[in-house]
Parts: C-alpha cells; sequence; structure tokens
C-alpha cells in the first residue's frame, strides 16, 4: 500500500490487542530519572508542540524495561483529536484515548548525534501514555498555561524547571514492541514503550491543546486538531506485556 512507506515492515502507530500481547518475564522495570534544570522551551513545530530539553549530557534519562542501555530524553509532545471520541495514535483493543503524549528519548550510548540515532534500529525510545477525559492534571497546567504564547506555527518561548516525570502514571505496567517515528521521516527506529494506565485530564485542558494552530502568524487559521496517524499494520510483531 503506497500511503506506508515502501518496505516498511515495522511502522506505528498500531492497535494492541491485549490479549496478543505476550507477557515477558525477562522485561525489567522502566527506570526514570529527568532533570528538571535540563528542559529548555516549548515550540509549536507547525504539528504538534513540543517541549525540548538539552541532551548534551546523561541529566535526564530512562533505563531498563526493554531497552540495552539507557537513553537520553530529547523531546516530548502530545497528538490529540478535534473531539474526545479520538486523538491517540496507539490503540488499545480498538479503543482510541483523546490524546496521547510521546516522551521521546535517543541511544546516546552507540550514536554520536539524535539525528544519527532517527537513522538506527535501536536508535530511539519513546514513552507512550494515554490520557483520557477526567479530573484537571495539575502538572499538565502549568503547561497549558503556557500555550496561548506558542499558538502560531514557529513560535517558541522559554520553560524551565518541568520535570515530565509528573506526566508518567506511577504504575509500572506497560506494553513494548519495535516500531517507526509516526511522522515524517517514519524511520523504523523506536522501541515503544507503551504504559498501561492513562493519565486525567479534564476537558478545559484538552479544548487548550485545540486552541493551537497549524498555521503561521498572519496564514489563515487552521487549528491544530486530529495531528494523529492512521494505524499501521502490525505484521509480523509481537507486543510484550510488563504484566500478566
Ligand atoms: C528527526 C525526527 C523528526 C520527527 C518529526 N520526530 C517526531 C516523529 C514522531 C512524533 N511522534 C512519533 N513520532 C522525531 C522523533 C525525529
Ligand atoms: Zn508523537
Amino acid at each position: 500500500c503506497p500511503l506506508t512507506i515502501p518496505g516498511g515492515t515495522r511502522q506505528s502507530p498500531i492497535n494492541i490487542q491485549w490479549r496478543d500481547s505476550v507477557y515477558d518475564p525477562f522485561l525489567k522495570p522502566l527506570k526514570i530519572s529527568y532533570d528538571p534544570t535540563t528542559c529548555l522551551h516549548i515550540w509549536n513545530n507547525g504539528y504538534s508542540f513540543l517541549v525540548e530539553f538539552d541532551d548534551s549530557t546523561d541529566k535526564s534519562i530512562i533505563v531498563g524495561g526493554p531497552l540495552e542501555n539507557q537513553y537520553r530524553l530529547k523531546q516530548f509532545h502530545f497528538h490529540w483529536g478535534a473531539i474526545n471520541d479520538w486523538g491517540s495514535e496507539h490503540t488499545v483493543d480498538s479503543k482510541f484515548y483523546p490524546a496521547e503524549l510521546h516522551l521521546v528519548h535517543w541511544n546516546a550510548v552507540d550514536y554520536p548525534s539524535f539525528e544519527d540515532a532517527v537513522m538506527e534500529g535501536n536508535g530511539l525510545a519513546v514513552i507512550g501514555v494515554f490520557l483520557k477525559l477526567g479530573a484537571r492534571h495539575e502538572g499538565l497546567q502549568t503547561l497549558v498555561d503556557a500555550l496561548p504564547a506558542v499558538r502560531h506555527k514557529d513560535t517558541v518561548i522559554e520553560f524551565d524547571e518541568f520535570d515530565p516525570s509528573c506526566l508518567i502514571p506511577s504504575c509500572p505496567d506497560y506494553w513494548t514492541y519495535a516500531g517507526s517515528l509516526t511522522t515524517p521521516p517514519l524511520t523504523e527506529s523506536v522501541t515503544w514503550i507503551i504504559k498501561k494506565k492513562p493519565i486525567e485530564v479534564d476537558e478545559d485542558q484538552l479544548e487548550a491543546f485545540r486552541t493551537l494552530l497549524f498555521t503561521s502568524d498572519g496564514e489563515e487559521e487552521r487549528r491544530m486538531v486530529d495531528n494523529f496517524r492512521p494505524l499501521q499494520p502490525l505484521m509480523n510483531r509481537t507486543v510484550r506485556s510488563s504484566f500478566q
């Protein structure tokens, strides 16, 4: 199918069929250690809003889980829908969540730069966290309060002292599989770690995401919504679970 990259065998996102996932007792707990002082800025890249981190040291890393070594935090961003019925990239038993958080990390042990790691099969590790409608998320609110300043494509504001571990559920359970970036260059370089438990955010917080624009200042406004890729075929892959 020409819509997927020619010869792609491990594309993302996918539907996670809970009963087809295979418990792997050798999977370790994921260890997350982020240093909030490595937080740099928020920017609207015309596809999502990204919070980027100083990745020149090993101050903010993840290790364990399915990973062979430690990976450095580079950025996090979200995908969401125009309405609450859809918005996530991955689905669980064909259910969409209204949004999905991606924390993007790269293998600085084996590769000299993020750009290099993006091209390698074990170059990236992305933690996916589902967002569901519920109670207001206080940690997310600091991010939401900054969004009006990055409403247009290519706007950026300084953002510091943010610890993204407040956005990750404390429940250790996750699924993991070999996949890809979900936007160009769609490279098959991602070890996905999808948290089983969602975080709760409220309607106003989701609505704040939807006030962002795909378009630059001065262009005809297009609301930034539905910035998720369609589901891709599982092909010859198994999704493993860290839990029974
Ligand atoms: C070089 C590069 C470019 C892009 C758009 N991304 C983000 C692609 C993406 C967003 N969500 C899942 N994959 C990454 C991680 C690296
Ligand atoms: Zn993403």
